[in-house]
């Protein structure tokens, strides 16, 4: 039998960190280490979520637990400004991050990427662990190259802290990528105009930010755990590519397929989409 990879978990009080944590305990793939949270202090994992106790307190000091317990693998679902700090911690003593947290800076990952190559090591940064949304992604990338009018509405539980999300950041990127060949193929005057020539903007933000060309539109309700809509708008119709999550059940397969492929890379793999054939 292969052994039981060794994870921690930062996070491990939040909405994700919780759901994840149930999910890793249950996995025979893997065993839960050590968990750390700012809130929760001192309460067994298993307790929190439901199962007798298995021995593992949350804890608040990630450098002691990564010491204690020298787990394969950190998990790390917090606050942007926090996760960097925390695959460092990890990545200085040959642990292999993966990264669920949003909002990272581009330098962040290019700073995680140096690390993780000088120490010999893999860190996987996915901005979104489902599959459905990873092929709602590679969808809108492929769509991109035909339709090069396109805006990305999000919408999220009212508790997110970051906006736009970190998919809708993805999505953009991914469909800048095949921008340059809509240069090409797409007469100039067919694309969009945002709010330019006689366009006015009768309330500031009405049509959403700007990212890397394409208009995202963040929306924060209660009722909503995460969804999107790339819509596409062509002569006489429109393409709407919809992703949604109904349960954060949906991101632990992705995750335990980033905790198994991170033991065998080298530097910053950004998006699950690296991991898959698609
Ligand atoms: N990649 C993916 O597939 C997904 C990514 N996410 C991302 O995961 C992140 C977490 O989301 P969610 O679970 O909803 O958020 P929550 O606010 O529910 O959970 C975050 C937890 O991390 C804690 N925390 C903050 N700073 C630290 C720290 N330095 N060390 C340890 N714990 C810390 C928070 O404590 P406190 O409340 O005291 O700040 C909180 O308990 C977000 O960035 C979100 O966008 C979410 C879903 C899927
Ligand atoms: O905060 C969330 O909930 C989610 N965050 C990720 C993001 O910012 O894209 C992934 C998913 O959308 C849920």
């Amino acid at each position: 039998m292969t052994e039981k990879i060794k994870v921690v978990i930062t996070g491990a009080a939040g909405k994700m960190g919780r759901e994840m944590t149930k999910g890793l305990l249950k996995s025979p793939k893997t065993e839960v280490v050590g968990a750390v949270d700012l809130v929760q202090v001192g309460t067994d994992i298993g307790v929190l979520n439901g199962f007798p106790p298995v021995g593992v307190t949350i804890s608040k000091d990630l450098a002691g637990v990564l010491d204690r317990t020298r787990p394969q693998v950190l998990v790390d679902f917090t606050v942007a400004s926090a996760a960097l700090e925390n695959a460092k911690q990890a990545v200085l003593r040959g642990v292999c991050p993966v990264i669920g947290t949003t909002g990272l800076a581009g330098g962040d990952l290019e700073e995680l990427h140096i690390l993780c190559e000088e120490r010999g090591i893999g860190a996987v940064v996915a901005p979104n662990f489902s599959l459905g949304a990873v092929l709602m992604m590679h969808f809108a990338r492929q769509a991109a190259r035909y339709f090069p009018h396109v805006e990305i509405i999000e919408i999220h539980h009212e508790q997110k802290l970051d906006a736009p999300s970190g998919t809708a950041l993805k999505t953009a990127e991914l469909m800048a990528e095949v921008r340059a060949e809509l240069e090409s193929t797409f007469a100039k005057d067919t694309r969009p105009d945002h709010g330019q020539g006689k366009k006015e903007e009768k309330i500031k933000g009405v049509r959403g930010g700007e990212y890397q060309g394409f208009p995202i539109h963040s929306l924060r309700l209660p009722g909503a755990i995460a969804h999107q809509e790339v819509i596409f708008g062509g002569q006489g119709q429109l393409l709407t590519i919809r992703h949604d999550t109904t349960s954060r059940e949906a991101f632990l397969p992705g995750l335990l397929l980033a905790i198994e492929k991170v033991l065998k890379l080298r530097g910053v793999v950004y998006g699950l989409d690296k991991l898959l054939e698609l």
